[in-house]
């Protein structure tokens, strides 16, 4: 079975108009999840909860198996690395070589070659201080620090924000490549569907402070499909859509073709072929579709990938 770098249990938290959780997950070790959701579902919130940053009303979090009333104990702590949505102010007043000998005090696995090498893959100026970057830059030199603290778990707060495709691209494959070596944990939350497809194993879907699931991404991949089928007009499509358990959404897309949403595909072509249905074509939905489908209440049918073990 997977060790689980994280598990909420019951963990809820109360905000001003509503109400994050109850939430219930465990997050495998050596996996990038992705935390997803509209505006104010509560990535942020369960990330800060991760940094004990804000503390839950109720249930409990776990940290590698253990769990610890009041701060996170200092080995527990440098193990794991946050880059916030909003940096903090209080290193603005040095530049990146200057915040990185403090941070390696904290740090005491820091690599200063590395930093150096993902400052320059970056492109991030040096004799600038950090307060004076602009939003992509900042965001580059807070990545690169991250990383260079070699943590277990690294938690990032939408870390795209504000970076140009190229230094985007460098991200993607500089996460992907510190996960497969170092079999560490990355929890990530993004509005960038192509982002959770590059890089998510696990997809945890947030919405209005609600958990709607937990799944593998591969598995959610292909988990829908839009098929086009025969039916004259809005009458026999009626007819057909009581027929058609496994169907989601039916709608008439030219006189005499119609297009059903599923995901039982195998049943559905079953029952098409039952009924002497003729199916025209079809194709497999893509992630953004997928997500926006869940979202909207329509969880696939998927073998329970919940506990991702
Ligand atoms: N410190 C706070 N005090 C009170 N309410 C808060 C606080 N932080 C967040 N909230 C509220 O909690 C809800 C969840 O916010 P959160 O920032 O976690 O969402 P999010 O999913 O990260 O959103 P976004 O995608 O916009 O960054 C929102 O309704 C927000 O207004």
């Amino acid at each position: 079975m997977a060790l689980m770098a994280i598990e909420l249990r019951n963990v809820s938290k109360k905000r001003k108009t509503k109400t994050i959780g109850p939430l219930d997950l465990a997050l495998p070790e050596g996996h990038i999840i992705a935390l997803v959701g509209q505006n104010g579902s509560g990535k942020s919130t369960l990330l800060h909860m991760l940094m004990k940053l804000a503390h839950p009303d109720e249930g409990t979090i776990h940290w590698f198996g253990g769990s610890f009333e009041g701060g996170l104990p200092l080995e527990v702590r440098r193990t794991i690395a946050y880059v916030a949505e909003v940096p903090a102010r209080d290193e603005d007043h040095w530049t990146p070589d200057e915040a990185a000998s403090f941070r390696s005090y904290w740090y005491p696995d820091w690599d200063e070659a590395y930093f150096q090498a993902l400052l320059d893959q970056f492109d991030v100026p040096r004799g600038i201080r950090l307060g004076k970057m602009s939003k992509g830059e900042r965001r580059k030199f807070e990545i690169a620090a991250v990383l260079a603290a070699g943590p277990k778990l690294l938690l990032l707060d939408e870390p795209s924000s504000g970076l140009d495709p190229f230094a985007w691209r460098i991200m993607i494959e500089t996460f992907q490549r510190y996960m497969d070596e170092r079999q560490a944990t990355i929890i990530i939350s993004t509005h960038i569907v192509e982002e959770v497809r590059r890089l998510a194993d696990y997809i945890v879907l947030l919405h209005k402070g609600e958990l709607l699931g937990m799944a593998e991404k591969d598995a959610l991949l292909g988990a829908w499909s839009e098929v086009w089928v025969s039916a004259a007009d809005e009458a026999e499509l009626a007819e057909l859509a009581a027929e058609l358990p496994e169907a989601l959404e039916l709608k008439m897309q030219t006189p005499g073709m119609a297009t059903v949403i599923t995901s039982r595909m195998q049943d559905l072509e079953k029952r098409l072929s039952d009924l002497g249905v003729k199916m025209i074509k079809n194709r497999i939905l893509d992630l953004e579709e997928i997500l926006s489908l869940w979202t909207m209440g329509h969880r696939p049918e998927l073998a329970d990938s919940k506990r991702g073990d």
